[in-house]
């Protein structure tokens, strides 16, 4: 696209959901120059996350219609507004749904990923200035979905948003860093901390999962036990570090549950668990699986509006501490540049969760994929229009 769009509405292709549970509808939009503080940004390639999938189910609470979906997304930087300093046009990028302003109260504690500058106004699908950089054909306004809206050739972030990468890594790799692989693999080398020989137990063995397992790997566990009801998930736990499977719904005893398999193959217990399923009943199986005294369950998965989590308080009682992860833990500008490098140096594995690629046209079908067994990321390209 030629520098002439600066400053100018365009229009191009997105996937809009007009509602809950309904196809997306592939059309023509009109995305509004960046204001202060945003930055336009070409979309190159997105993934769709079993996120996505579970907003456009109407069971996000923050779910709202018409929205442009996608939050797994690379690409390049069209135009910037007004005192943005951080990117510049030209630059590689991946969008955030975890912001980093480096000044809120959140940013500042050292305690955590989660930014305050921009989140109420992405739950409410606007940007910070109330108001929407997306219109339909008929002039009607489209909401912003997690900050990032990347099932639009060109989307508009908030400038805590966004992060410059290496223009060396292929962004269809670096997509996916921008949210399932960065969030499993966060949540087991920051937000738990694995050390050498703890032992792991992962229920849910999608992208999400399966990164926990890579880094369970990396940090040396002497044990990491894949659980999943699909026997399609077998092999790719082991290619990416487990020492085990199980299938419940298969290698359970008469009678057996999988908290008593799971504390028979560990002595008691494991080290740390994770739910990468977002359902209730199995995240308290995740917890209760843990080992007295030190266990450490760490919530991933997103359950359904109105779903609560319970357990019987002696479990916490007795010393299983139940923790829960965003992003992995990670602060997305000040540290996604070396989950870059650990790409680039082969430390960790991106591209083998691309197991499908579509033109972006396809989106519909890249959301049938998701629940074929054998689909662990469709990366979407938009073509030259
Ligand atoms: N906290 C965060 O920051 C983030 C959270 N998420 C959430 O993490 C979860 C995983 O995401 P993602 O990896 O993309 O999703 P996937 O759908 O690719 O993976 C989930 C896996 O869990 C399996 N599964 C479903 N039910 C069970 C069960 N009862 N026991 C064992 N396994 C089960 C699924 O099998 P099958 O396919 O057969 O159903 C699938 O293999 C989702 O809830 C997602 O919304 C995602 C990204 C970031
Ligand atoms: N909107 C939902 C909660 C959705 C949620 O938990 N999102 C995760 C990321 S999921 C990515 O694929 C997250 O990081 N949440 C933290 C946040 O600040 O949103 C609801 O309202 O229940
Ligand atoms: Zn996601
Ligand atoms: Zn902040």
């Amino acid at each position: 696209m030629p520098a002439s769009t600066v400053g100018k509405p365009i229009q191009c292709i997105a996937a809009v959901a007009y509602d809950a549970k309904k196809p997306l509808s592939v059309e023509e939009i009109t995305v509004d120059p960046p204001k202060a503080h945003e930055v336009r940004i070409k979309v190159e390639y997105t993934a769709v996350c079993h996120t996505d999938a579970y907003t456009l189910s109407g069971s996000d609470p923050e779910g709202l219609f018409p929205c442009i979906l996608g939050h797994e997304g690379a690409g390049i930087v069209e135009s910037v507004g007004d005192d943005v300093t951080t990117v510049k046009p030209g630059d590689h990028v991946i969008a955030l749904y975890t912001a980093e302003c480096g000044k809120c109260k959140f940013c500042t504690s050292g305690k955590t990923n989660l930014c305050s500058a921009v989140r109420a106004t992405q739950g409410r699908g606007i940007m910070p200035d109330e108001t929407t950089r997306f219109h339909n054909d008929k002039g009607e306004d489209i909401f912003h979905f997690m900050g990032c809206s990347t099932f639009s050739e060109y989307t508009v972030v908030a400038d805590v948003s966004v992060v410059a990468i290496d223009p060396k890594a292929p962004l269809d790799a670096a997509s996916l860093l921008g949210c399932g692989v960065t969030t499993g693999y966060g949540a087991a080398v920051k937000t738990a901390n694995v050390q050498k020989n703890d032992t792991v137990a992962v229920f849910g063995c999608g992208t999400v999962g399966l990164s926990v397992i890579q880094g369970a790997k990396a940090r040396g566990a002497s044990k990491i036990i894949g659980v999943d009801i699909n026997n399609k998930k077998k092999q790719y736990c082991f290619d990416f570090g487990a020492t085990d499977f199980i299938n419940p719904k298969e290698d359970l005893a008469k009678g057996q549950t999988i908290v008593e398999k799971l504390i028979e193959m560990t002595d008691g217990g494991l080290d740390f668990t994770f739910d990468c399923t977002g359902n209730t009943k199995i995240m308290r199986d995740a917890l209760e699986a843990c080992h007295k005294g030190w266990g450490q369950s760490i919530i991933i998965g997103v359950a359904a509006a109105g779903e609560e989590i319970s357990t019987r308080p002696f479990q916490l009682v007795t010393g299983r501490v139940w923790k829960g992860s965003a992003f992995g833990g990670i602060k997305g500008r000040s540290e996604m540049g070396g989950l870059i490098k650990d790409y680039q140096n082969g430390a960790l594995k991106v591209e083998e969760f691309i197991t499908h690629r579509r033109p972006f046209k396809e989106i519909n079908q890249a959301f049938e994929d998701l629940h074929h067994g054998d689909c662990l990321r469709t990366v979407l390209k938009f073509d030259k229009q």
